[in-house]
């Protein structure tokens, strides 16, 4: 693995490309770098990646161990545009660090549960893209995926959210002129949500956020322009235990900040590695406001 300052200044040129080219999408790395075979299902982790944390960690390694095959693909991605926050630190180019960091974490994870890999070989752990789009909504996200010529066509997109990101999914006023749910049509004829409930205060208990796919599939939102079939293409998933607390990389910068002991069950081991030595939050970085 490259120094933490030769990743940075690696991504840092990336992105600059990136930023100059009327691309919407590119991948600018993959984990590991050798050839991989083309993937048959693509999962895709959508994050701000401000740091990766264990609940990223879970969302993903969940969904690859459900079905471990070597034709699946994890994308990491991210959005250099965001649908409502202001940027704001770490600079792109240390998530994108952070980001290849964690590639290696999800991979550690996976092989440490897969009884056939030995030390050895990781030959059937999947493979990792790390990639960056202009897009900041999941319908323009998946389009610009489908259009890239990096993946075959056609291929079937998992997108990797919290339930938080669902119900942004399904808010109307994300979808102008008309402000209806019909552009999610073109997201959910060829695509799948797997969405982590994230109980708590400001989304609401596991019931109420079960109940959100049931009202989908009864026709609640019809009127909004939603099909019920749609309810088909989203998976729920369980997300922390009751009494574990809850993860966040808001909690995570807060950590690097103010109690670096609470790092190790924030964020995986080598994104914390990176943290601890870069401190990418801590206060006297340039302009850091978490
Ligand atoms: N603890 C969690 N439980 C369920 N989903 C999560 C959790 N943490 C993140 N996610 C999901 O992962 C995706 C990317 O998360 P994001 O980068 O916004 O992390 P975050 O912890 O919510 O960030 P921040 O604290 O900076 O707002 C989102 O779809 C989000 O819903
Ligand atoms: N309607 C949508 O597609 C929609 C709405 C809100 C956020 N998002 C995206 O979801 C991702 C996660 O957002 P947050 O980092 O704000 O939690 C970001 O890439 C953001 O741009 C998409």
């Amino acid at each position: 693995m490259a120094s933490f300052r030769a990743l940075r200044s690696q991504y840092a040129s990336l992105l600059k490309q990136f930023a100059a080219s009327t691309k919407e999408f590119e991948v600018l790395a993959t984990v590991p770098t050798d050839h991989a075979p083309p993937p048959k299902i693509l999962y895709v982790l959508d994050s701000s990646f401000n740091p990766p944390t264990r609940a990223h960690l879970r969302i993903a390694s969940s969904a690859l161990l459900e079905k471990l095959e070597p034709g699946s693909r994890l994308l990491l991605l991210l959005a250099t545009q965001n649908a409502d926050k202001p940027s704001k630190p770490a600079p792109f180019e240390d998530r994108l660090a952070m980001m290849e960091l964690f590639a290696h974490d999800v991979r550690s994870h996976l092989a440490a549960r897969d009884p056939s890999v030995s030390a050895s070989s990781m030959e059937h752990i999947p493979t990792i893209d790390i990639a960056v789009t202009k897009k900041p909504y999941f319908i323009d996200k998946a389009a610009a995926i489908e259009a890239s010529d990096h993946y075959p066509s056609p291929l079937e997109q998992v997108h990797l959210t919290g339930y938080d990101t669902l119900i942004r999914i399904f808010n109307p006023k994300y979808y102008p002129p008309e402000h209806t749910l019909q552009p999610l049509s073109a997201l959910f004829s060829q695509h799948r949500l797997r969405v982590t409930l994230r109980p708590g205060d400001d989304w609401g208990n596991r019931e109420e956020q079960e109940s959100f796919v049931d009202s989908l599939a009864r026709g609640d939102r019809d009127s909004e322009g939603a099909q019920r079939e749609w309810a088909q293409k989203i998976q729920l998933i369980e997300g922390r235990k009751p009494d574990d607390p809850p993860v966040s990389s808001t909690r995570a910068r807060e950590a690097a900040q103010s109690a670096p002991q609470d790092l190790e069950w924030l964020i995986p081991d080598h994104v914390r590695q990176f943290v601890i030595s870069e401190t990418p939050y801590s206060t006297e970085s340039p302009g850091t406001k978490i």
